[in-house]
């Protein structure tokens, strides 16, 4: 064209999937291409100048033998994250679809370690999310030594109790009598600041509507409050199983959509079954 107008198949492809709301832009950088820098990340994610989503994924060639593929995980403001429940699902949903990867089951590399992945009937999946680690220095959490179900701070003069565990990325759950009410957009960023939360970190307000059904809210770190949080739905189901509050298998319903869990053993690893869905195909010529 001459003009300075991008010639179409010379800018940066992408797909736009999501997973129960929660959205990313999916990159494809198995070729050996750099990832993406904060900036471009802040400019992809921009829901007025540019694509608009939560996370950026990238995906990579496997770091283990036994894995299909591995990913890196980029927040909406460009930093690293991780852990990613919803990205992971999406990421083995387009795995599949390039043909990379076949059902029934497969392994795929997160920045955390290691997911199984299991294709259900119905175009769901099922990932394997790790072993819920609630030491405090995983999370991390200072000023506290030992994993307890429940700690206390002073968040901006009030006291507020919540749970902390890593999945892999920092959460913090704070129990609720009704997630439609809680103070999702002032605790969250409260907490996040908080000196305790040098790596800042996830917060979930979780309200328990039966032993087989919590509702959840998060405030993602590097986001803001997102339709959904994988990754936080794990965080809060450990929690509460480990209090004893609910059933070790349940459904976390979130604003985009529900989400079920089963954790059979502290010990073991905890599983989240939802959707992955394309949305559409782009190329970024900004
Ligand atoms: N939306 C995600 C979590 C993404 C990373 C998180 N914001 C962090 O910084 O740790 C999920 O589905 O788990």
């Amino acid at each position: 064209m001459g003009d300075g107008t991008p010639r179409p198949g010379a800018g940066l492809r992408f797909s736009k999937m999501h997973g129960a709301g929660n959205d990313f832009v999916v990159l494809d950088l198995r070729d050996g291409a750099p990832p993406p820098t904060p900036a471009l990340c802040r400019a992809l994610a921009d829901r007025h100048t540019g694509v608009g989503c939560d996370q950026i994924l990238a995906v990579e060639p496997a770091r283990r033998a036994d894995s299909v593929a591995g990913y890196r995980i980029f927040n909406a403001d460009g930093s690293v994250a991780r852990q990613c429940g919803n990205g992971a699902r999406c990421i083995a949903a387009w795995l599949l679809r390039d043909g990379a990867a076949q059902g029934p089951r497969f392994m795929l590399d997160s920045p955390a370690g290691t997911h199984a992945v299991e294709c259900l009937d119905g175009g769901d999946l099922r990932i394997a999310m790790g072993v819920p680690d609630f030491a405090a220095a995983s999370v991390p959490l200072a000023g506290f030594d030992p994993a307890q179900d429940a700690y206390t701070l002073d968040v901006d003069g009030a006291a507020v109790t919540f749970g902390v565990v890593s999945m892999g990325n920092p959460h913090a759950v704070v129990e609720v009598d009704a997630a439609d009410d809680s103070p999702v957009a002032v605790l969250g960023p409260a907490l996040q600041r908080h000196a305790a939360f040098p790596e800042s970190v996830n917060v979930g307000f979780a309200e328990v509507v039966a032993r087989d059904r919590v509702r959840l809210r998060v405030y993602e770190r590097g986001v803001g409050e997102t339709l959904a949080c994988g990754s936080g739905a794990c965080a809060a189901a450990a929690v509460l199983m480990r209090r004893g509050r609910v059933d070790r298998e349940l459904d976390v319903v979130l604003p985009g959509g529900t989400l079920r869990l089963a954790w059979q053993r502290d010990a073991g690893e905890i599983t989240m079954a939802g959707p992955a869905t394309f949305v559409y195909e782009g190329e970024w010529i900004a």
